[in-house]
C-alpha cells in the first residue's frame, strides 16, 4: 500500500506583522514593531510548499485566519461599527488590539496534534487542534483552526476531529510542534513522542524559571488519549527547563525527527537516557538513529538564532532523507559547518535544502513551524480535500491570489485601517472558494 507524509503548510495571512507578542521567543520580541511584507512573507511560504511539491512530495495548504479580529474584540467590550471596534480598540488598549491582529496561525505546527490511522485505536486519522492557550493571542486560533482542519480533511470514513482541549494553563497544548512520530515506513503503527515543559498538578517537578513552558504533561496525556493510542506506541520526555530559559519555547527548536531519525540537540531533554532506552524499547528491534549535536559544535544560542532543528526531515521518493532549512543556518559559520559534514556521515540524511523563509523567522517561525505533517495512505489521500493539495494550477492560483491581494508592507498604524480589514475578508473569502473549504470563518457566517 502507497503511504505518504504530506505537508500542510500555513498560508501567511494578510496582517503578517511584527508585534513582540511571545515573551519566551526571542524572535518575536527582538523585531517588535519592525515593519513586515505580508506579500513576501506569503510568497516565501507558497515557494517552500511548491519546491517540496516539485520534489515529488505531497504537499497541502491550510487556511490562515481572520485578523483583525473583530469577534474577541466585541467579546472584550468594544462595540459599534467594525470601523468604530478598530479605532477603539487600538485607542485604548494597544496590546488587545495588536494581539488581536496577529497572523500567528501561518505556524500550523501549532495548529493540532496529529495521529496518524497506523497509530489510533479506530484506525482514523485523528486530529486535536492546539489551544495554545499560553499566549491571549494565539489562544483565539483553535476553534477557527477545527473548521479548517474540518474542511480540508472532511472525509469521516478516515479523519476523527476532536474539540481542542479546556482553555486553560494547567491543559497548555501547542500541537505538533512538541510532538514527534518515530516509525518505520509512515502506514505502520510508530511511537509517538510527546515533549512537555512542565507537570501542571506538581509543582515539586523541575520547570523552567524565567520564560514560561507552554505545554504540559497532562495536555500530551490528555490527547493520547483522545487519539485512542496504545502505551505502547506513546513515550511522554520532560523539555529541559534550562533551554526553555535560554528561547526554546516549543521542542521543534531544539529537536526534529522523521522515521528512524531523532535529530536533537544535547541539551534538548530532561532525563535523556530514560527517555531514549523507552523510545528504542517501544520503536522494537529495528535501528533508530538518535543523531545528537553537541553543545561543543552548536551552542544553544545558534540552534536558537538560526533554527538548526527547526528544520524539516524528509524522505524523498528514492527514499533518501533530506533537510529543508532556513537561509539562516548557512549564513552562520558553526551551524552550515555541522550541516556539511552531517550529510557526509553514515545516517539516512544525505543532503540540506535552504530557503529564505525571513519574513516568518523575525516572529520565531522556521521551515517546521509553518508546516502540519500528515501521514496518510493512499486511500486517505483521496478522501483529502484535493483542492487543498498543491500541483502547478493551484500553485499558480494562489500565487496570482496573493499578488491582488496582499500588501508589500504592513506597520502598526496600517492595522487600524478599516481598509484592510475589508481587503482580509475579501481575500479570504475568495480562498474558502479557492480551495473549496466551505464557509469556515465568523464574518461569513453572519
Ligand atoms: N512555531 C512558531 C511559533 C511562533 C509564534 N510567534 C508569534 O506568535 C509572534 C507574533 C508576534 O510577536 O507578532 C509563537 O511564539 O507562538
Amino acid at each position: 500500500m502507497k503511504q505518504f507524509e504530506v505537508n500542510f503548510d500555513g498560508l501567511v495571512g494578510p496582517t503578517h506583522n511584527y508585534a513582540g507578542l511571545s515573551f519566551g521567543n526571542v524572535a518575536s520580541l527582538n523585531n517588535a514593531n519592525a515593519v513586515s511584507s505580508p506579500k513576501q512573507a506569503a510568497k516565501q511560504g507558497l515557494a517552500k510548499a511548491k519546491a517540496l511539491s516539485d520534489m515529488g512530495m505531497k504537499q497541502g495548504v491550510l487556511a490562515p485566519q481572520e485578523r483583525p479580529d473583530i469577534n474577541a474584540l466585541r467579546r472584550l467590550g468594544f462595540s459599534g461599527t467594525d470601523a468604530r471596534v478598530l479605532e477603539s480598540a487600538a485607542k485604548q488598549s494597544r496590546e488587545i488590539f495588536l494581539a488581536c491582529c496577529s497572523a500567528s496561525s501561518m505556524w500550523t505546527a501549532n495548529a493540532a496534534t496529529v495521529s496518524p490511522s497506523a497509530d489510533t485505536a479506530d484506525g482514523r486519522v485523528h486530529f486535536t487542534p492546539a489551544n495554545l492557550t499560553n499566549k491571549f493571542h494565539r489562544s483565539l486560533e483553535p476553534q477557527v483552526t477545527g473548521n479548517i482542519l474540518r474542511g480540508t480533511f472532511a472525509n469521516e470514513t478516515y479523519f476523527a476531529h476532536h474539540q481542542h482541549l479546556p482553555d486553560n494553563d494547567h491543559f497548555g497544548d501547542e500541537g505538533a510542534a512538541n510532538h514527534t512520530r518515530l516509525c518505520n515506513d509512515y502506514n505502520e503503527a510508530g511511537v509517538e513522542l510527546f515533549v512537555y515543559g512542565r507537570h501542571a498538578f506538581d509543582p515539586s517537578k523541575p520547570a523552567p524559571t524565567k520564560y514560561p513552558a507552554r505545554q504540559t504533561l497532562e495536555a500530551c496525556q490528555a490527547v493520547a488519549r483522545l487519539h485512542g493510542l496504545r502505551d505502547e506506541g506513546v513515550v511522554y520526555m520532560q523539555q529541559n527547563p534550562d533551554v526553555i530559559d535560554q528561547g526554546v519555547f516549543h521542542n521543534d527548536v531544539i529537536a526534529v525527527g522523521n522515521q528512524n531519525v531523532l535529530f536533537f540537540h544535547e541539551q534538548a531533554f530532561h532525563e535523556k537516557e530514560k527517555g531514549f532506552a523507552e523510545l528504542q524499547r517501544k520503536f522494537g528491534n529495528k535501528p533508530l538513529h538518535f543523531i545528537e549535536v553537541p553543545t561543543a559544535k552548536v551552542s544553544v544560542q545558534d540552534a536558537v538564532k538560526t533554527y538548526l532543528f527547526n528544520t524539516q526531515i524528509i524522505t524523498l521518493p528514492n527514499g533518501e532523507m533530506t533537510i529543508i532549512a532556513p537561509t539562516d543556518c548557512a549564513e552562520n559559520e558553526s551551524v552550515k559547518a555541522y550541516l556539511d559534514n552531517l550529510v557526509t556521515l553514515d545516517t539516512p540524511i544525505k543532503s540540506v535544502n535552504y530557503f529564505d523563509v525571513k519574513q516568518s523567522m523575525r516572529n520565531g517561525g522556521g521551515p517546521a513551524c509553518l508546516r502540519l505533517r500528515v501521514a496518510m495512505s493512499e486511500e486517505e489521500l483521496n478522501g483529502v480535500n484535493q483542492s487543498t493539495l498543491i500541483n502547478d494550477a493551484q500553485f499558480a492560483r494562489l500565487n496570482a491570489w496573493i499578488d491582488k491581494h496582499y500588501r508589500d508592507e504592513l506597520s502598526e498604524d496600517d492595522l487600524r485601517d478599516p481598509q484592510l480589514l475589508i481587503e482580509s475578508r475579501t481575500a479570504l473569502d475568495e480562498l474558502t472558494q479557492i480551495l473549496q473549504i466551505g464557509s469556515v470563518y465568523p464574518f461569513q457566517q453572519g
